[in-house]
């Protein structure tokens, strides 16, 4: 019998990641979770309400989620909610990822479509590659980190865990983006960002706070 999925989050993400199953063709979607009422449906999948539901989802044998929050706190804590609920997470890697025989991705990590996993790179768990994100050889992304769409990161490249590198972004091989930084978009990352620190600007600098 086909293995059944709820995605939790109904938003943008939760639209890329129908998509990405629905190229997969599997496992079979069970339907969306969302705490925001008033849809019933999304890319014709229903919203079958709040996470109140879940239990009676894994009590009629859906075992599997994914979490489509964009926010890398939310993300881990709504995992750490379904996972003591029963549920497991796999790896999500669409078919056009050109993928190297030695990368490794996480459980609950979604590679979008045609993003680049070099030679030994290691995706953690909960994380998101972004469309036509490159990661190359031996880079390391860590725990809910998020590489946005069409990033660069050269060989070696360290992100810490949660953090975001911004869309466009680009980073010098061998550097190291701390836990929660944020790396603006388009931003070109000459050394390495320490942790919580938001940067952009090319070569990249702090940012003024709000
Ligand atoms: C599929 C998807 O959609 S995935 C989505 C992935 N998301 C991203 O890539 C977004 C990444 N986020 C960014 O780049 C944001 O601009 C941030 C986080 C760097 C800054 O956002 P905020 O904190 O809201 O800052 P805000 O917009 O108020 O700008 C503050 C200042 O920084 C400047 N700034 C903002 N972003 C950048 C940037 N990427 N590069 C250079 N300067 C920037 C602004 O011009 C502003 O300068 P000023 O005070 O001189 O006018």
């Amino acid at each position: 019998m086909a293995q059944k999925l709820v995605i939790l989050g109904a938003g943008g993400h939760g639209r890329a990641l129908i998509e990405l199953l629905r190229d997969l063709g599997e496992p079979e979607i069970a339907g969306l979770v969302d705490a925001a009422p008033g849809r019933e449906a999304v890319l014709g999948v229903p919203v079958l309400g709040d996470e109140s539901v879940l239990p009676g989802l894994r009590a009629a044998g859906v075992r599997l989620a994914c979490i489509a929050l964009g926010d890398a706190g939310l993300r881990l804590a709504a995992a750490a909610r379904l996972a003591a609920l029963g549920f497991g997470f796999p790896a999500l890697v669409h078919p056009s990822v050109v993928r190297a025989r030695s990368a490794e991705v996480g459980e609950g990590t979604v590679v979008l479509p045609r993003a680049v996993l070099g030679a030994a790179a290691r995706i953690g768990r909960f994380c998101i590659v972004n469309t036509g994100a490159i990661l190359e050889h031996d880079v390391v992304v860590e725990e809910g980190a998020h590489c946005a769409p069409g990033c660069v990161l050269p060989g070696g490249v360290r992100v810490g865990p949660r953090a975001l590198i911004g869309a466009g972004a680009a980073c010098r091989p061998q550097v190291s983006i701390g836990a929660g930084a944020v790396v603006g978009v388009g931003a070109a990352v000459t050394g390495d960002v320490p942790p919580g620190a938001v940067v952009g600007g090319v070569p990249a600098r702090p940012l003024p706070a709000e």
